[in-house]
């Protein structure tokens, strides 16, 4: 079947033509699309591609039946409702290098158009009026910039503003004193931020904690004369403290990129002559837009390709090197979470992970995901996945434990997964065998050395002689042959295991019969 990939805004050729060249993969550009078209046709698509205009919000999300992946060619992933997408198991992908250089260079641009007044000359001498008087403005050298976000594209303004001989004041909940100290830059709490520059430009991401931070009362705190700069994301400024700070002339210029409804036509800002605005031109270079494109587009093939996606939004991102070395325990724990879950006769109620030996060196949060995912699909189906394996379990109330130690227990590496049940416990382990592969190697209290494949039989009994006999000739009548065998047992004539492989699946009736046995306890089948 084909892989189907909706685009729903302009993105560069660079990205889709990939795409394209890609073999059974279909794409389709609909710039066109309103809210009501997209929830009727996103069932159809396996991907969609969006920017910021795109709300991909949890109606558009439920109905997505058959997607997997969304790509923001871009990086505010505000237009995207994340937990929807975590939830469905759909997993985000977006393009957080990009643009960087591009909405740094917007940024000062739009700070030296606002000091300079270029826009509203600009505009006046359009209209046939010379006036040098009205658009006199102030230099930049010497005042200070006042940065509220210092990530990748605070730093870049950062560094271009000390090229213009400003001070930089900065404020990060990531930036140190010594870090702002090797940039060259002044490090603050917000409130020197506010109290101290005569420039403010904000960098951070819209979020519920960022969501009008500058509001009335940071405005309340800033110098009088400030000139305000936003070309991150509509929403960080409270459009009326701002419009009222402009009134009040306590802020003296705003250059505004974004604003919290967009298109924004025809808005109270727009009306004021203090105000310059592009509409949303951050990332709109011709050099942005294709590192965007490709490099969403690349993540949705590694994707498609089975590969790992370079820029995931919500899954832990994985390393190739790191992704190389863990896949094998990927695989093993995984098998661990399916064949534990035959075990329980109840519903889980905790599971604990514990990881033991060199494995421990590993970051493991991706593969108690995959344990996890594990046990749950036996009862959820293919619709758990590694993205909403956390958020279902937590869902169905099932507590996560994970414990790890280095010190080696038998093994050189070690698994264990233990299903805690209203009224029982059960374990497993396993491990990866040098050169030999994944093994189960422990159940409950017993050894074994069982490969996680295939169909298996689980047998306790009482260790007596004849068991073993009886339980072949049963099989044996059934026409299913035994292709390996494992017996452990806790003392003479005491608990007993019994792991058979076969060479196929195992009715239900045989089971039954199987469990008639004398001194035969308790009986699965399970196929891996
Ligand atoms: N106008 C446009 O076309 C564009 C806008 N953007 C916007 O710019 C934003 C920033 O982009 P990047 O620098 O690439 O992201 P980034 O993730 O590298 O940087 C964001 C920074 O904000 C900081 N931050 C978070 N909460 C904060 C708070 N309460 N106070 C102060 N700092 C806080 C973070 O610690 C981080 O260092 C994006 O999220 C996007 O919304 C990005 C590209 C183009
Ligand atoms: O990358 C971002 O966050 C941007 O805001 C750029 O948005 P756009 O892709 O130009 O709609």
């Amino acid at each position: 079947m084909a892989f189907r990939i909706l685009i729903t805004e302009s993105i560069s050729n660079e990205g889709i033509q990939r795409l394209q060249e890609t073999p059974n993969v279909i794409v389709e550009l609909r710039s066109n699309l309103d809210f009501k078209d997209l929830t009727a046709i996103i069932h159809q698509f396996d991907a969609l591609i969006v920017r910021s205009q795109t709300q991909v919000t949890r109606e558009i999300i439920e109905p997505a039946t058959n997607l997997k992946i969304i790509g923001r060619a871009g990086v505010g992933v505000d237009n995207i409702d994340l937990d929807a997408a975590t939830e469905n198991g759909i997993l985000v992908v977006n393009a957080p290098n990009g643009n960087t250089n591009s909405a740094a260079e917007h940024t000062m641009a739009m700070l030296m158009a606002l000091s300079r007044n270029i826009p509203q000359a600009y505009h006046a001498l359009k209209q046939n009026k010379w006036d040098r008087k009205q658009y006199i403005g102030v230099e930049l050298k010497d005042k200070t910039l006042g940065i509220i976000g210092l990530g990748r594209i605070g730093a870049e303004v950062a560094y271009r503003a000390r090229g213009q001989r400003m001070n930089v004041i900065a404020y990060d909940p990531f930036l140190t004193k010594e870090k702002a100290s090797k940039m060259g830059i002044e490090y603050g709490s917000i409130q020197a931020v506010l109290q101290s520059a005569d420039f403010i430009t904000v960098h951070t991401p819209l979020l519920k904690e960022t969501k009008h931070l500058l509001n009335r009362d940071a405005f309340e705190r800033m110098k009088p004369g400030v000139q305000i700069i936003n070309c991150a994301r509509g929403g960080i400024i409270d459009e009326d403290a701002l419009y009222e700070a402009i009134i009040s002339k306590k802020v003296v210029g705003a250059a505004l990129d974004v604003l919290e409804e967009e298109p924004f036509l025809q808005h109270k800002l727009l009306e004021l002559p203090e105000v310059i605005a592009t509409p949303h031109l951050g990332a709109s270079t011709i050099e942005a837009q294709e590192n965007v494109a490709v490099d969403v587009c690349q993540d949705i093939l590694r994707y498609i390709h089975g590969g790992v996606v370079r820029n995931p939004v919500n899954l832990p991102s994985l390393d190739k090197e790191f992704y190389r070395k863990i896949e094998p325990y990927f695989h093993l724990g995984e098998k661990l979470g399916e064949f534990l879950i035959y075990l329980a006769d109840e519903s889980p109620e905790e599971i604990t992970i514990s990881y033991a030996g060199d494995i421990t060196s590993y970051e493991l949060s991706p593969l108690s995901r995959k344990i996890i995912k594990g046990i749950l699909k036996r009862h959820l189906g293919t619709h758990v996945n590694e993205i909403n394996a956390l958020y279902l379990a937590n869902r169905k109330d099932i507590q996560i434990h994970e414990s790890k130690t280095s010190t080696k227990k038998g093994f050189s590496n070690l698994i264990t997964v233990e299903l805690k049940t209203k009224s029982t416990k059960r374990n497993v382990s396993g491990t990866l065998l040098n050169g030999l592969g994944a093994r189960i190697v422990k159940i409950d209290h017993f050894s074994v050395d069982v490969t996680p494949k295939g169909h298996i039989i689980v047998i306790h009994h009482t260790d007596q002689p004849g068991v073993i006999g009886k339980m072949g000739s049963l099989l044996a009548n059934h026409d299913i042959n035994i292709a390996t065998m494992q017996v452990d047992r806790s003392d003479i004539g005491g608990d007993a295991i019994m792991m058979l492989k076969v060479d196929k699946h195992v009715e239900e009736v045989v089971l039954n019969k199987l469990m008639m046995l004398e001194d035969i306890h308790y009986v699965r089948a399970i196929d891996l």
